[in-house]
């Protein structure tokens, strides 16, 4: 025990973030990948199916290759519990220290990790370079240990949370359901639901994103039944979720949740807070304590623990498309749903690169690349090491660039987009209006998204690091028609085929 033995060495705690952010990058935790396994085994829905199929297979090769699950290796999360009697050899802020590890572990040379965070979020937005500083919260608790958890929380996901300061006599269960329904698939299921009910609103915030650190059981709770009301609700919300028909990406399907967790802390007599935080499919956290004895020791997991799984006969009768030939007339056969393997070069862009596109066009100003009957791929990349021509690159959410859509397919004769989730009505209605395209990769398997990519070079906005314009030449990138030039859309279509009647828990509370 420190106090009685070695103080807690300030290289120890830097070493040991830095360390347990490398590792949660690329591992799943390994509940959340039988889950996930499961779920594949359950599903009916095909392409819900190939979906969970790619993420498996991700983070089967992530594991292995030591590379980032994701392109976006998210806000760091650090829950730190501060025992009374822990004495750290230090005189740094404890923020000082858990950042510094933080930094080391973005900018590793051997596995470098994106750096996604901006330090002023109201005006310049530029990018810290390293992704600090991470969001850290302290709990002094009984002791002399120093037990941190660092979670890697992705933006897509976290963009979803949702607060609501209920009546007392409301149902949470029905607002978190028909919540989950207004969310599309922006936070890449299939993941969890954090809950947090009660306390105050940040209060219920805190314990929403907490609960998402608990291991997963949901398949054990199903096979042993509740044993408290919060079991109840958890199995109630899990069924009626999943009975959306939401499914992974939002392509329809059986699985939308692996597990929903609860916590609840006492309020008001006239409040009832609810924090509601999904987890996407980029499951990352991990708990470790420092005695005074060393660095914390990580083991990797035994990686049998996934299951071998291949791409399948994806080329027999699927489409290939020479993006360096494309046509209007050519998209205009393009249906919802199909599944296309595109070959050639692509240009890449999301939030940052649209603002600042936009902005020209508005002015009146010659845009660096042009995009006349090209495509786009809404993405910011991993930087690459070694051989890789590129680091991880699977798709962020386009729904974020709906509001440049109109203008942008006007202005510049832009044919083709590439993201994730689902689109607006408006932004459907312009590639309706404008004979253009919108397919999806799947989000969540971004290493094996890059293995597609053969080439990649900065043509425009290299300021904008991972958001520069790139060139990406692929070879036979996997992607499905989400929306095609008639408008049809596969989030509209595929959920409402697979939604069912939920299925009412025996016993269940009124919660
Ligand atoms: O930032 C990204 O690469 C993706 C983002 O997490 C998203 O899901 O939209």
């Amino acid at each position: 025990m420190s106090s009685q033995g070695a103080p807690i060495r300030e290289a120890d705690l830097v070493s040991s973030v830095a360390d347990a952010l490398q590792y949660i990058a690329v591992f799943h935790p390994p509940s959340f990948v039988r889950s996930l396994a499961a779920a594949y085994e359950r599903e009916e829905s095909p392409a819900a199916r190939d979906a969970i199929r790619q993420i498996l297979i991700n983070s089967r090769m992530a594991a292995f290759g030591r590379r980032p699950i994701c392109q976006d290796t998210g806000t760091v999360n650090v829950f730190v519990k501060l025992g009374i009697g822990a004495r750290i050899e230090t005189a740094r802020p404890l923020t000082d220290l858990i950042n510094e590890g933080v930094a080391r572990a973005y900018t590793d040379p051997d596995n470098p990790l994106r750096a996604s965070i901006v330090r002023d979020p109201l005006f310049g937005r530029t990018n810290t370079g390293d992704n600090t500083p991470a969001v850290v919260h302290f709990d002094v608790v009984a002791g002399d240990a120093l037990t941190i958890t660092v979670a890697a929380k992705g933006g897509g996901s976290e963009n979803k949370a949702k607060f609501a300061n209920l009546a007392p006599a409301a149902s949470v269960s029905d607002w978190v359901v028909e919540t989950v329904e207004t969310l599309g698939a922006g936070w890449c299921p299939p993941g969890l639901l954090g809950i947090g009910v009660g306390g105050t609103a940040e209060k219920s915030m805190m314990m929403a994103k907490e609960a998402l650190l608990e291991p997963i059981d949901m398949a054990e709770l199903l096979r042993r039944g509740p044993s408290s009301p919060i079991e109840e609700m958890r199995l109630e919300i899990h069924e009626r979720v999943n009975a959306l028909g939401i499914g992974a990406q939002g392509l329809g399907g059986l699985t939308t949740v692996v597990d929903v967790k609860i916590r609840s802390h006492p309020c008001h007599a006239a409040s009832k807070p609810v924090g509601l935080i999904p987890q996407c499919a980029a499951d990352r956290h991990l708990t470790f304590t420092l005695d005074g004895s060393g660095p914390a020791r990580l083991t990797p997991p035994d990686l049998s623990l996934w299951p071998e799984l291949d791409m399948g006969e994806q080329s027999a009768g699927v489409r290939r498309i020479d993006l360096d030939r494309l046509t209007r007339e050519e998209v205009a056969t393009w249906r919802a749903g199909e599944t296309l393997l595109l070959s050639g070069r692509m240009l890449t862009g999301r939030d940052a690169a649209h603002k600042r596109i936009v902005d020209m066009i508005r002015r009146g100003e010659p845009l660096p690349v042009a995009l006349k009957d090209r495509a786009i791929y809404y993405v910011g990349p991993v930087d690459p090491v070694r051989e890789e021509v590129v680091g991880p690159a699977g798709p962020t959410t386009a729904t974020r660039m709906d509001g440049f859509t109109d203008l942008v397919l006007d202005a510049t004769g832009l044919l083709v987009m590439i993201g994730k989730a689902e689109r607006g009505p408006a932004a459907i209605e312009s590639i309706r209006r404008y004979g253009a395209a919108y397919l999806i990769a799947v989000g969540g398997a971004a290493y094996l998204v890059s293995k597609a990519v053969k080439a990649a070079r900065v043509l425009a906005f290299a300021d904008l690091g991972m958001e520069a314009i790139h060139e990406f030449v692929v070879e036979d990138m996997p992607v499905t028609v989400a929306v095609d030039a008639e408008g049809n859309s596969i989030h509209r279509t595929g959920p409402s085929q697979w939604r069912r009647p939920a299925v009412t828990v025996k016993g269940s509370v009124p919660v």
